[in-house]
């Protein structure tokens, strides 16, 4: 919620306007990512001065300031129990006929 009028990008924004952040859109802006639809989580790794804990703006799956996610020390442990959890149980596959490459 705007708290004043002010201006974004040259538009006008109204005091008490509500601004809604396409963290999506942010998430695939090519001028930060390369190949940008590949699913290549390693791009982390290398990316190693840009964190998820909302101070990199390309990158704020949790947002960002006063009122970002309370429980990201909490997600980012269980996140990776979660994953480690689902991959020793199942045995994973792709449905018959589907490629990774049609996921991109
Ligand atoms: C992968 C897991 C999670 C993701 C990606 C996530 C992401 C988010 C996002 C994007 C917001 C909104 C931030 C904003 O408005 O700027 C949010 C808010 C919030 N999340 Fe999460 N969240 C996750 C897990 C959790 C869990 C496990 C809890 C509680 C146990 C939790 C509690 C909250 C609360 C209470 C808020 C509201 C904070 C506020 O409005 O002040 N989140 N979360």
């Amino acid at each position: 919620m705007a708290m004043d009028s002010c201006k974004i990008l040259g538009y006008h924004i109204p005091k008490e306007t509500q601004v809604l952040v396409n963290v999506w859109a942010i998430g695939r802006d090519p001028k930060t990512w390369e190949n940008l639809s590949k699913f290549r989580p390693e791009r982390f790794l290398e990316l190693n001065t840009m964190d998820y804990k909302g101070h990199h703006f390309e990158f704020i799956p949790f947002g960002s300031g006063r009122r970002m996610c309370l429980a990201v020390p909490l997600a980012s442990r269980l996140l990776s129990m979660a994953l480690g959890s689902l991959l020793h149980c199942f045995d994973w596959s792709l449905a018959n006929g589907v490629k990774p490459e049609d996921w991109i």
